[in-house]
């Protein structure tokens, strides 16, 4: 991939007198698909970010000029030296704070890449990251060298085909429905009002899937989601397309909600329509939802100096709906994303409430690992910050693709129903592999 020449200039002239902090090198491209560009990439990590909505700017990156693993559980503070910077990290965390995550994923990571590919509506440009930060800048020069040497073109994707050999889910459905009970008794009730548990379903391939082809597949049936992608490794590559916002945050303004409550769809508008009114009006599937908004807004109050909860709304995905309700918030100035990410992750969406207790059940009986699953990922840098619930996402080795669905059990949870709701979360996805 051809690199303008004043670029490889300004590296040159940077090699007499570094500056210091953060420099962004920036030039246009002409790439139309970021993904075909990120696949042909040997560099890693590769990284993909696109938030929900349809302006959404769509982030593709490779190489980390920074990285910081999130120690405790928690996103690192970013270096001092960014403070002024238009820097953007990305990464995530996994579910369960004490948990190490997966293999090569670790408890969370964040990075500031070398290469960052932003295409917004109808142009894209590469950013070239570098940072001297007292670290030695030849040897930053040279990396940031050796970067746009491995440059690649976009390369264009066959079709995926039906790959899938074989289905193991974890747990299994009799497992579940144990579980489902043993949640719902009224010994349980007592010390969790509403636990969310959730199921591995690891598809073996009988050929490598290639996760970027996938992801394209899928974000084009999930158009009002998040959409991203983190590989470490060559070995694991974390995708999804998620329609739950965990925050945003545009200097002191906060924007969360609280997603919870599942029906079908059923393809024709009326019948949709009397669907989504039944599930407004439904006290087991209000009580999941109720749940999550009362404790983002406890959280959130010593955070911020005034939250707002607006009136409940359905989101209509391709195969599923759900009780949304939107939360704003305005933050106090002193607070970073370590205190909101600290304070709001891991939602009672996708753990439970109380939070200690529902994830003392969670660690009691999952036998399968969420890692990454569940957790928080997305952008963070000084000015903005977005982060998405980690759910509606794929594993994808060499020999499996593993999807992870789960559903808020509260008081009126029937197993059977529960089973069909995480069906129909992995339905969009597993049409593409079967
Ligand atoms: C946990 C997941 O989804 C969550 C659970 C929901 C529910 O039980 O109704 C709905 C949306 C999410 O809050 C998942 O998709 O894996
Ligand atoms: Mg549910």
């Amino acid at each position: 991939m051809r690199v303008p020449p004043r670029i490889m200039r300004r590296l040159d002239t940077l090699g007499k007198r570094p500056p210091s902090g953060l420099l962004r090198l920036t030039w246009r491209v002409d790439i139309d698909s970021p993904l075909d560009w990120l696949r042909a990439q040997p560099l890693l990590p590769r990284l993909y970010w696109r938030s929900r909505g349809p302006d959404a700017v769509e982030h593709a990156a490779v190489g980390a000029a920074d990285e910081r693993p999130a120690e405790d559980g928690l996103p690192p503070a970013l270096p001092a030296c960014l403070e002024d910077a238009e820097a953007r990290y990305f990464g995530g965390l996994a579910f369960d704070p004490r948990d190490a995550g997966w293999q090569g994923f670790g408890a969370g990571r964040f990075v500031l890449p070398r290469l960052e590919l932003v295409r917004r509506k109808h142009a894209a440009e590469l950013c070239l990251n570098l940072l001297f930060d007292g670290r030695d800048p030849d040897a930053e020069l040279e990396a940031a060298r050796a970067a746009l040497l491995a440059l690649r073109d976009a390369r264009p994707a066959e079709p995926l085909s039906p790959v899938v050999t074989g289905r193991h889910d974890t747990p299994c459905r009799d497992d579940w429905a144990g579980w489902v009970d043993r949640a719902t008794s009224s010994e349980e009730q007592a010390r969790a009002a509403k636990v969310v548990l959730s199921r591995q379903s690891r598809l073996l391939t009988r050929v490598p899937v290639d996760p970027w082809v996938l992801l394209d597949a899928w974000r084009r049936r999930a158009r009002h989601c998040f959409h991203f992608g983190f590989q470490f490794s060559p070995e694991a590559t974390f995708i999804g397309c998620s329609p739950e916002r965990l925050y945003r945050r545009d200097g002191a303004r906060l924007l969360s909600e609280a997603l919870a409550g599942t029906c079908r769809r059923d393809g024709d508008a009326a019948r949709d329509a009397a669907l989504a009114a039944t599930l407004l009006a439904d006290p087991k599937n209000r009580r999941e939802n109720q749940l999550v908004h009362a404790d983002i807004l406890a959280r959130l109050a010593p955070l911020a100096r005034h939250a707002s909860l607006a009136e409940p709304g359905v989101v209509r995905l391709r195969a599923l709906q759900h009780i949304r309700r939107d939360i704003e918030a305005e933050l106090h100035p002193w607070v970073r994303d370590r205190h909101l990410l600290a304070a709001l992750h891991p939602t009672p969406a996708v753990g439970g409430t109380p939070r200690d207790a529902a994830l003392a059940f969670i660690r009691r009986h999952e036998r399968h690992r969420r890692g990454w699953y569940a957790g928080a990922c997305g952008m963070l840098s000084r000015e903005a910050a977005e982060l998405t619930v980690a759910i509606r996402c794929a594993l994808v080795t060499a020999e499996a693709v593993s999807l992870y669905a789960g559903a808020g059990i509260v008081d009126g949870s029937v197993p059977d129903d529960e089973w069909d709701e995480l069906e129909a979360k992995i339905a969009d996805v597993m049409s593409l592999l079967v």
